[in-house]
């Protein structure tokens, strides 16, 4: 029996490589995505529906025409430094598009339901690991707009028995190593394809947002995962929820946390290139450190994020950076 799945935001960076990996898993994929942030060339795994996430009459209708098990929503708005000079853009987009689509799932009874959320939901929490149990207290209407709809999945599983896997995840990096889809994010403002741009000539340097943190080398730490491994997670989400699993929260990172500077020096590494940089001030927003507890993943999906080195990270996303693109 076909299974179909709808994803929304199927046409960016991590729903592109979730449609692959779902494909690979013998489920039909379709991509719906307005295309705001998106490329329909990245829509390569099954059918795709254009629409937006706030036309509730074109979500009805995908509902009807696809018959979707299930739902994984990617689609969103999540540049930080925007989110705060325009609140207004993220509630509307991800909050109220988000109550579009819960209530076209429910009421074309579609109730498994895989949700992207974020450790921007955490705020500031400096030298804490971050896992489940970890107070929320988001900094920006990005983080906000996410805590909000983690907040409705759990009032629409209580009113209408909607069951839903809530995945945050820390910073998600890498490629498709076919490069078949990839990073491709315009502007881009994160940072290991930014250190590529700079290490193939595409911008002048490499701009360290900060050298002065309370860190090992005064920059900024973070937990990077492979979105190869982060989009197996959202599959054996899937999995659980359609073998009759509760609702559950799981975050996805790896616990190992790298320095901007170390991840400058491990691409200076892999790619055998220098790294043009330049020391500049901190970022509004940025906390200290971000690194994940993901022992409920392991232990509960039997997820192994064996792909998240930080040399197959940077090398997958060179080879994609070197390869593909979506603009040609
Ligand atoms: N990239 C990361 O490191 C990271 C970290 C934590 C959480 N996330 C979350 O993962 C999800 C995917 O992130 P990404 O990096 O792939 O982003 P992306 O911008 O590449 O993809 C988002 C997709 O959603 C689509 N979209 C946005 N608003 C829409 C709407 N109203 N209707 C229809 N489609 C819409 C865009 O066109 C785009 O294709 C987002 O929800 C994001 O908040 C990403
Ligand atoms: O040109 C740059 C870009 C980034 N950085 C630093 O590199 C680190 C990583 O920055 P990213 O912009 O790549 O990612 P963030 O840590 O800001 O990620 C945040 O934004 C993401 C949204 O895209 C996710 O939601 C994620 O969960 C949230 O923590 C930060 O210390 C940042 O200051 C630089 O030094 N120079």
């Amino acid at each position: 029996m076909t299974k179909t799945v709808l994803v929304t935001g199927g046409a960016g960076y991590i729903g592109s490589h979730a449609c692959k990996a779902l494909a690979a898993a013998g489920y039909v994929p379709v991509t719906l995505d307005n295309l705001s942030t998106g490329w329909r060339d990245a829509v390569k795994f099954g059918p795709f529906v254009q629409a937006d996430l706030l036309d509730r009459a074109a979500l009805d209708a995908a509902f009807a025409e696809h018959r979707p098990v299930a739902v994984l929503h990617f689609a969103a708005l999540s540049q930080v430094g925007e989110a705060m000079s325009q609140p207004g853009k993220y509630w509307r987009n991800n909050v109220s598009g988000s109550l579009n689509l819960i209530e076209a799932a429910i009421d074309a009874g579609c109730l498994d339901f895989v949700f992207s959320s974020t450790c921007a939901t955490y705020g500031d929490r400096d030298g804490e690991v971050l896992d489940e149990e970890t107070a929320q207290a988001p900094l920006n209407a990005y983080g906000a707009s996410k805590r909000a709809i983690e907040d409705m999945l759990i009032d629409f599983q209580a009113s209408h028995g909607l069951r839903h896997v809530i995945f945050r995840y820390f910073n998600v990096a890498g490629a498709d190593p076919d490069a078949e889809v990839g990073e491709f994010h315009r502007p881009e403002t994160h940072l290991i394809p930014l250190i590529l741009d700079a290490v193939d000539g595409k911008r002048a340097a490499l701009t360290i947002h900060g050298t002065d943190y309370p860190t090992q080398d005064g920059t900024c730490i973070r937990d990077y995962v492979h979105v190869m491994d982060l989009v197996d997670a959202h599959v054996q989400g899937l999995e659980y929820l359609r073998a009759g699993k509760g609702s559950r929260v799981f975050c996805l990172g790896t616990g190992d946390g790298f320095s901007v500077r170390e991840v400058v020096e491990a691409t200076r590494h892999v790619t055998n290139r220098p790294v043009p940089m330049q020391d500049g001030p901190r970022r509004a927003g940025d906390a200290v450190k971000l690194v994940c507890g993901s022992q409920r993943a392991r232990d509960e999906l039997g997820w192994r994020p064996d792909r998240s080195t930080m040399r197959q990270m940077i090398g997958d996303a060179w080879r994609w950076h070197q390869n593909g693109s979506y603009e040609a």
